[in-house]
């Protein structure tokens, strides 16, 4: 990481802190948690364990940052209620959880005109009383962070001026997202406090905070909770484990949560939400949830139906090149997904496309998160035509409009084999919400037409052969 990049990096967080002055950080010179403040994905070696799980809290704040909306699903809700005799509420409108005046406000203050989904279970719930625990999982996006930030400011005191609610997120950078949506929905709530427990948030020994919110990572709440006593556990009557699935990648996060967990009272408010749900998630959320609730809001499936997927026969990079550009010749292309399995491919791909004309973007995995979601921006506004990406940086980002797929290498996994997942993710960019789509594949070399017939075997959808030289028959697929 060049020292400019993590100069910049300090700079954006010390800004981000400093905005939410308001809610009172404790301390002005705020520096960046050990746990990801510097986010950095390689695509070209073999990642390491903890790369991966900086790829996912990496993932998951690319994510906040580019999302301005609720995710669209028509998934239905499952509810596994603790006391299944006791009826299921759910909710059609904000209105209906008879929220403190000054909180509903704040709630259509930030556009919001009725419940997600998960809310419109999770709320009547979180709300209820006595305070129920719960667990759940919903994709990125539905509405989670919302959901359990209003439960806070629903539970709070005001006139205690002591921690209530704690909330620990997985890095410095997602506490700070999360920190944002509590400032913008307590808006109209000025007596309510919100303290950051990060590391580089220093306070003077034997001091207790009195803000009646505290976010933070597991390792520095822990601190604050048992050898620095800055917060007394015994107070807190909502605790919330976000992000689940990100924290308990982390190394140590998980048994941090649980010895934070240990302190609380019995009686004390247990929430947890996740993405994803796979058994190590269970079981943990098991672990800090006793007698849960359970919400589950499946994700909505990708299908390749609506796609016309075609594969193209080169011999080297620089045939795959001159095909890109018949192809570009041949059809008018709104706006394209370009994937490579190198940020070194990415690089060049990119620069040659440019020297060509078109107007490029470059997902690429050196950048910051805070830069790639601007890259993905300006794509999105159509500013640039055509974003050349790696997977690792291209992982479970939204971007509705593309036409064209275009998988400039294959994706295989570590091993070499067929990534059939990823293939579908990445084509699934495209033709959605009833648009036909169209993916093309380049196949190099006799591997990678191994490869592609494996992945038609696995969906079981005929993958046609386009020939690129032949500008009629280019110009056919889009009919
Ligand atoms: N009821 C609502 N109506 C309209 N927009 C909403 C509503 N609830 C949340 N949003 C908005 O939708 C987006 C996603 O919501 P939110 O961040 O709560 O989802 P999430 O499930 O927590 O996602 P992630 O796991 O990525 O944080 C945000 O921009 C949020 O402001």
């Amino acid at each position: 990481m060049a020292t400019d990049s993590w100069a910049l990096a300090v700079d954006e967080q010390e800004a981000a802190a400093e905005s939410l002055s308001s809610l009172h950080l404790k301390e002005e010179k705020t520096k960046p948690d050990a746990n990801g403040a510097v986010v950095k994905a390689d695509d070209n070696v073999e990642k390491t364990e903890d790369e991966e799980k900086e790829d996912r809290a990496a993932q998951s704040l690319l994510n906040k940052l580019i999302r301005s909306n609720l995710v669209d699903t028509t998934n239905q809700v499952e509810v596994l209620q603790r006391d299944p005799t006791s009826p299921l509420y759910s909710v059609k409108s904000f209105e209906e959880l008879r929220l403190k005046p000054q909180l509903l406000e704040g709630v259509y203050a930030m556009g919001f005109n009725r419940p997600s989904k998960i809310q419109e279970n999770a709320l009547p719930m979180m709300l209820a009383e006595p305070p129920q625990n719960l667990i759940a999982q919903s994709q990125s996006g539905t509405g989670k962070t919302a959901a359990f930030v209003l439960a806070m400011l629903s539970r709070v005191e005001p006139g205690n001026k002591y921690p209530q609610c704690l909330c620990l997120s997985p890095t410095y950078e997602l506490a700070l997202q999360t920190g944002k949506v509590i400032e913008q929905m307590g808006k109209f709530y000025p007596e309510l406090k919100l303290a950051y427990a990060v590391r580089g948030n220093k306070l003077e020994r034997g001091q207790k905070i009195s803000e009646q919110i505290v976010i933070g990572t597991p390792g520095t709440v822990l601190d604050w909770c048992s050898k620095l006593k800055f917060i007394d556990p015994k107070k807190i009557k909502v605790f919330v484990l976000d992000e689940a699935d990100v924290m308990i990648a982390t190394q140590g996060h998980q048994d941090q949560s649980i010895r934070i967990q240990r302190m609380l009272p019995r009686d004390c408010q247990m929430l947890l939400f996740s993405a994803t749900f796979e058994d190590s998630v269970w079981k943990f959320a098991q672990k800090v949830v006793p007698d849960p609730n359970i919400i589950k809001l499946k994700r909505e499936e990708e299908t390749l139906d609506t796609i016309k997927q075609y594969y193209v026969l080169c011999n080297n990079r620089d045939e795959k090149f001159q095909a890109l550009c018949n192809i570009y010749g041949a059809i008018t292309i709104a706006q394209a997904m370009i994937f490579c399995h190198t940020r070194k491919t990415a690089g060049w791909l990119a620069a040659e496309l440019s020297k060509e004309g078109h107007q490029v973007a470059l997902l690429s995995g050196e950048m910051m998160v805070e830069q790639r979601a601007a890259v993905i921006e300006r794509f999105r506004e159509g500013k640039e035509k055509v974003l050349v990406t790696t997977n690792v940086c291209a992982r479970g980002i939204d971007v509705e409009q593309v036409s064209v797929v275009i998988n400039f290498d294959l994706p295989v996994d570590k091993d070499g084999n067929p990534d059939n997942e990823t293939y579908l993710h990445r084509i699934g960019r495209t033709g959605r919400f009833g648009k036909r789509g169209l993916a093309i594949n380049m196949v190099d070399s006799k591997h990678s037409m191994n490869i592609l017939n494996r992945i038609q075997e696995h969906f079981n959808k005929k993958i046609n052969k386009l020939d690129t030289d032949d500008l009629d028959e280019i110009e056919k697929i889009t009919n």
